[in-house]
């Protein structure tokens, strides 16, 4: 067999090789190979094997793992990609305790932001998205979910948008759309969020039409959309064709987890503070949970969302960075793996599968990203680590080694291209 690239002398790689999304106790389930070797040929995995029998191959260019730990790219399922400028003076407020949600609620945090979109160029914006995906590669990432929502007006959230879509050409990571137009109230419609919310809803058949977003989703929180505004909006998207997700229950328990499961959406996101009867209804449904305890974290707070009992009741639960300028600034996917370890008490096997099949089914790439097996994208990250569990036990620092998306190394540690 003659391929354009051999990876070898693996010491552990971790195909995640199953049909998901991996729900429940089945997500404690890893299968592990001990000296693997993966073959790469036109982007896409051509074979995986022992390393002895590797020998047969011919490749054009042979990587020697040298026995460290190889798995698919990680795959980021909830970030807010693209905004302008950065909000570190917000950070003595909430030091001074001052709640996220009165920030909002006095013109800062997300509306800061928004003001700075607004301001932003095109250029501007699209420079910064790059930069920003470019520290995810180097972290491992190789597909991310991008949302909009900080223009909260027609004309930014296209800008934005259309960003995203340029990114996504521009960039070798693979980009997945969500429009969040229905992120806050912007100050000129604070007196009427439903009118707020038809103006964004006109923007359904444009954004479909120029394919600049596959999913909707809106911010369901006290201050900002009700359970009852929300459904309907989601409901309005479902008719043209979107998929849904929901920022539900990450501060106050409004019942967004519930409202995630009873419109279908494929993803409920944060869920921090989702009731026992969201969960269970989480756990026999197929909306996968997107945690974000990164966000809990960053904000100072000391409750987690309850993944533990998501999973232990039969839920599929992703993890991400919800990487935004104000409640979590960070790319670094494993520093939130090490946080899903310590804080949300999830088994390493428990996190791989969250950061990569199950990430990809939350964000409609369960059947090309998360997964190392034949006929999928070569997006392959070899680690400087000799296990699966030494990711998140290391924390904080960058493992990655080198990353490949669809076969080509895009990042190599001590030199970056
Ligand atoms: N909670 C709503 N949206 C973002 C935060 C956006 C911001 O603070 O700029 C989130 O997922 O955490
Ligand atoms: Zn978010």
């Amino acid at each position: 067999m003659k391929v354009d690239t051999l990876i070898t002398n693996i010491g552990q790689l971790l195909t995640m090789d199953k049909k998901g999304p991996v729900k429940g106790s089945d997500m404690n389930d890893l299968t592990v190979m001990e000296g693997a070797a993966v073959a790469v040929k036109d982007g896409k995995i051509k074979w995986i094997g022992s390393a002895e029998k590797a020998v047969n191959i011919q490749a054009d260019k042979t990587i020697d793992a040298d026995g460290k730990l190889v798995t698919p790219g990680l795959v980021e399922p909830h970030t807010h990609l693209v905004f302008g400028g950065s909000r570190e003076e917000e950070m003595a407020l909430k030091q001074q305790g001052v709640p996220y949600l009165e920030i909002l609620k006095q013109g800062g945090g997300i509306l800061s932001t928004v003001n700075a979109t607004r301001d932003a160029s095109y250029n501007e914006l699209l420079e910064k998205a790059l930069f920003h995906l470019d520290r995810m590669a180097m972290h491992g990432i190789t597909t991310v979910e991008a949302k909009s929502g900080y223009g909260l007006d027609k004309q930014t959230e296209l800008k934005q948008l259309q960003v995203t879509k340029e990114a996504n050409v521009k960039h070798p990571l693979d980009i997945v759309s969500t429009f969040l137009g229905a992120h806050a109230i912007p100050p000129e419609h604070k007196e009427d969020p439903e009118a707020f919310l038809s103006l964004m809803s006109e923007l359904f058949d444009e954004i479909k039409e120029k394919n600049l977003a596959e999913f909707i989703d809106i911010f369901t929180e006290t201050g900002v959309f009700s359970v009852e505004q929300s459904r309907r909006y989601l409901k309005k998207a479902k008719e043209k064709g979107f998929g849904l997700k929901i920022h539900a229950d990450e501060i106050d328990q409004l019942g967004g987890t519930e409202l995630a499961v009873e419109v279908g959406a494929i993803s409920g996101e944060h869920l921090a503070v989702a009731s026992d009867n969201g969960i269970k209804q989480l756990a026999s449904s197929n909306t996968i949970g997107v945690i974000l305890p990164g966000t809990v974290f960053y904000l100072g707070k000391d409750t987690y969302p309850r993944a533990r009992k998501m999973i232990d009741e039969g839920a599929a639960i992703t993890v991400s960075t919800d990487f935004n300028p104000g409640s979590s600034v960070t790319e670094n996917l494993q520093l939130i793996m090490s946080i899903a370890a310590l804080k949300l008490k999830l088994t390493p096997a428990e996190i791989w599968h969250a950061v990569t099949v199950n990430a990809a089914h939350a964000i409609g790439r369960g059947y090309e990203a998360g997964t190392i097996a034949t006929g999928r994208r070569g997006d392959i990250v070899i680690w400087d680590a000799p296990n699966y569990k030494y990711i998140p036990y290391h924390y904080g620092v960058n493992h990655a080694n080198t990353v490949l998306k669809n076969g080509e190394i895009l990042y190599k540690r001590g030199e970056i291209r």
